[in-house]
C-alpha cells in the first residue's frame, strides 16, 4: 500500500502534499462508517480509526462527525494499525436528510460525492413525489443525481411510469436495470467511469446491495437471495465505499424509510426551477401562491401550464424546508443558552480563568 493506492480511492496528489510537510500527519479517506467508529483508507492500508478527544470536545451535535466519503487529517498510532482523526477536511458536496424520529435533528449520509444514483424500484416502491424529494435533496448535496429505475423485470408498464417521472427529471439521466438478466445492469455499467464517486441512495429493498454485489462480481453484501416475489429482506446498517474494476468508488447507504428535508433552499428551486421561474413573475416578492392578486403559479395552474400535482408537491416540500429553517433556528437558540449556562456555572466554580 502506498500513496498510487490512496490515488486509486480519489485522494488527490495536492492532497497528499498539504499533509508532507506536517509530521505524524497524514490524509486518510473514509471507506467504512459504523456509527462513529470508521474504516480509513491510508498510505498503509486500512485501518481503524476515531475522531480525537480534542475534535469530540468541539463537536456541536453528530452531524460534525465524520462520515462515509470524507477525506481526514489522521495521526497513526505507533503500531501503524490504527488512527486518530484529527480533522475533516473541506468536502465537495455531503448530503444530508432530517433524521428519522422526532429528534430534529441534521443526518448527514455521505460526503464528496460526484454522482448520487436515487434508486427506486419500479414495482410497489414507484412513488414520483418520494423521487421529487430525492432529487431535492441530491440538488442540495452538491452532486449530481441519477435516477436508477431497478427491478424492471418485475414492471409490465415501464414505459407508462417513464412518462410519468418525465416532467420532474428534465435534464437527468433515467436509467433502468434489472439483475435478472445477463446484461440488466449495462446501462448502470457504462455510466460508472473512474475518477468519480457515486452513491447509492434509496428506500430499503429497492435493490441495492444486489447491485453492489453484481458490480463488483462477488457476494459482499449477504441478501436472501433472488426472490422474484420480490418480499427478500435485507437491511444494511453500516456504510461502505467500494472500489470498482473500473476504478469508479461507490458508495452504498443503507436504505431510508425517510427522507426530510433539512434547509434545502438550493435544491428546491433547482429541482423546481420551473416553479422557481413563475415565482419569479409573482406581483408581490412575499406571494404565497394562494390568493394574492398576480399570482404568475396561479395563472399557470389555471393555463394548465403547471399540473396540479407538481405545483402541490412543491408547496408541500417548500413548508417542510420552511420548518426546518425555524427548527434550525431553535436548536442554534438552544445551543446558544447552553454554551452560555455552561460558562455562567464555570465562572462560578473556576472564577480565576475568566
Ligand atoms: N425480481 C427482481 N428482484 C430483485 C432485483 N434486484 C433486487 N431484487 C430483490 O429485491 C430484494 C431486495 O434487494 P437488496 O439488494 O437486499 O435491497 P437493498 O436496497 O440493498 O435493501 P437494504 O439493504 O434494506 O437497503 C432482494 O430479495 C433481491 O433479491 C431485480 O432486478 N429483480
Ligand atoms: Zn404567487
Amino acid at each position: 500500500m502506498s500513496n498510487s493506492n490512496l490515488l486509486s480511492y480519489g485522494v488527490t496528489s495536492t492532497l497528499i502534499h498539504q499533509f508532507a510537510d506536517i509530521s505524524d500527519r497524514q490524509v486518510g479517506h473514509i471507506v467504512r462508517q459504523e456509527r462513529q467508529q470508521y474504516q480509513v483508507i491510508t498510505a498503509v492500508g486500512v485501518v481503524s480509526a476515531q475522531t480525537s478527544g480534542r475534535f469530540n470536545h468541539h463537536v456541536l451535535d453528530t452531524s460534525d462527525f465524520p462520515v462515509i466519503g470524507d477525506f481526514v487529517g489522521i495521526q497513526l498510532t505507533p503500531t501503524k494499525d490504527a488512527a486518530i482523526i484529527h480533522q475533516e477536511l473541506p468536502r465537495n458536496s455531503l448530503f444530508v436528510r432530517q433524521a428519522a424520529g422526532t429528534t430534529h435533528q441534521v443526518q448527514s449520509v455521505a460526503a464528496n460525492v460526484d454522482v448520487a444514483l436515487i434508486c427506486m424500484s419500479l414495482n410497489h416502491d414507484f412513488n414520483p413525489h418520494r423521487l421529487e424529494r430525492y432529487l431535492t435533496v441530491c440538488w442540495d448535496s452538491g452532486a449530481t443525481p441519477v435516477v436508477v429505475l431497478t427491478k424492471s423485470d418485475l414492471c409490465s408498464d415501464t414505459e407508462a411510469k417513464l412518462a410519468v417521472i418525465a416532467p420532474m427529471t428534465l435534464g437527468v439521466t433515467v436509467l433502468t436495470t434489472t439483475t435478472t438478466t445477463a446484461n440488466g445492469l449495462a446501462p448502470l455499467q457504462t455510466f460508472l467511469q473512474a475518477g468519480q464517486t457515486f452513491a447509492l441512495l434509496g428506500s430499503s429493498d429497492v435493490g441495492k446491495s444486489i447491485l453492489i454485489n453484481r458490480l463488483l462480481g462477488k457476494t459482499i453484501i449477504t441478501t436472501d437471495g433472488l426472490r422474484n416475489d420480490d418480499k427478500g429482506h435485507h437491511t444494511t446498517t453500516s456504510r461502505e465505499l467500494y472500489q470498482l474494476s473500473s476504478g469508479a468508488l461507490m458508495i452504498d447507504t443503507p436504505g431510508m424509510r425517510a427522507l426530510g428535508l433539512w434547509g434545502a433552499d438550493t435544491g428546491l428551486a433547482q429541482n423546481f426551477s420551473d416553479v422557481a421561474d413563475l415565482i419569479r413573475h409573482c406581483r408581490f416578492r412575499n406571494c404565497h401562491h394562494q390568493t394574492e392578486p398576480g399570482c404568475a403559479v396561479k395563472a399557470a395552474l389555471a393555463t394548465g401550464q403547471l399540473t396540479t400535482e407538481r405545483g402541490q408537491s412543491y408547496q408541500k416540500l417548500q413548508a417542510e424546508n420552511a420548518y426546518s429553517h425555524d427548527t434550525q433556528a431553535y436548536l442554534a437558540q438552544k445551543q446558544r443558552t447552553e454554551v452560555a449556562n455552561a460558562k455562567q456555572i464555570r465562572q462560578i466554580y473556576h472564577p480565576k480563568h475568566y
